[in-house]
């Protein structure tokens, strides 16, 4: 069985966590924090919690067209052979099995989760894959909103339905841009919030008689109810363009994808 452990992951090679440099702190308000804090340790929790089971509700709620979005993104990212990748907010792996063949043994994958529970089930997976690449991907139990990389550390970042997820998206756009070395792609997958009437309606229709009453089945209504209400919470197309710009990229441009349920932002530093 695969292992990891807080910080560090400890895989077919040794971890490499780079040390952040000296004097990065965050300044935030005690209440602000405090509030903020609470709501990472509950998608922390709920993550843990669906982890069993993520990786096969995704097949069966999206028919599997899940896989063909991710390859999308991966694909977008311009990840080659050599190079060292982060993927972030990894959950159980998809997207770092995709990206480990695309960098080859040469490359690197650091894969980064603040669920243990999610990282446990990618090195349980990786473990049992035959492909003698996937050696090259490292589990790191980390926050989106502290990397512990240095600064233009990677030559791309992915990210799979996870900055939606974040407390902080603005925070976690600045930590992207501050690991990616200059000319270099973060290509960021998530659900689409849409400001078509009748994509928002089918959205929503498919997750409250679909996606929830079929997750209630293994006791996660509430995890896959805030699914809707993090998608209305979410960004549109344009102010992630926005937000891509303010955190200092130099190009961003949303696409959709999935006759507009799902969206891709590709960003260049
Ligand atoms: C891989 C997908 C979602 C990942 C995901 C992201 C989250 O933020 C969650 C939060 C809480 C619980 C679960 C998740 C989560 O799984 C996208 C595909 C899986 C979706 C759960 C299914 C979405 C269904 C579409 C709205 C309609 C699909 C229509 C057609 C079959 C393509
Ligand atoms: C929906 S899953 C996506 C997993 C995977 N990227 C995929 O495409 O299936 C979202 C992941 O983001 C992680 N996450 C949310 N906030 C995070 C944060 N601040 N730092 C690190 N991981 C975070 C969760 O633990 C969860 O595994």
């Amino acid at each position: 069985m695969g292992t990891v452990t807080a910080g560090i992951s400890v895989s077919a090679a040794a971890a490499v966590v780079v040390p952040r440099p000296a004097g990065r702190q965050r300044h935030r308000g005690p209440a602000a924090f405090r509030c903020s804090a609470s709501a990472a340790s509950e998608r922390q929790a709920l993550f843990s919690r669906i982890a069993p089971v993520y990786d096969h509700l995704n097949d069966v709620l999206s028919l599997g067209q899940h896989r063909t979005w991710k390859r999308i993104c991966v694909s977008w990212s311009r990840a080659k052979m050599g190079d060292r990748i982060l993927d972030l907010c990894c959950g159980s792996g998809d997207l770092a099995f995709l990206l480990s063949q695309k960098v080859g043994l040469d490359g690197e994958v650091m894969a980064v989760d603040f669920s243990r529970q999610q990282l446990q089930t990618a090195a349980d997976r990786q473990e049992q894959r035959w492909k003698l690449c996937y050696k090259n991907i490292k589990w790191i139990e980390g926050d989106a909103l502290d990397l512990p990389f240095t600064d233009c550390y990677f030559d791309a970042v992915t990210v799979g339905y996870g900055l939606r997820n974040v407390v902080d998206k603005s925070r976690a756009m600045q930590e992207i841009f501050r690991v990616l070395k200059p000319g270099s792609r973060a290509s960021i997958l998530d659900f689409n919030k849409s400001s078509s009437l009748f994509t928002a309606s089918l959205q929503s229709w498919a997750i409250d008689n679909v996606v929830v009453p079929l997750a209630s089945g293994y006791g996660l209504t509430e995890e896959y109810k805030y699914l809707k209400s993090s998608i209305s919470q979410y960004l549109t197309g344009e102010e992630l363009e926005k937000l891509g710009r303010e955190a200092g990229f130099t190009v961003a441009k949303h696409y959709e994808l999935g006759g507009g349920l799902m969206g891709n932002l590709v960003a260049t530093r």
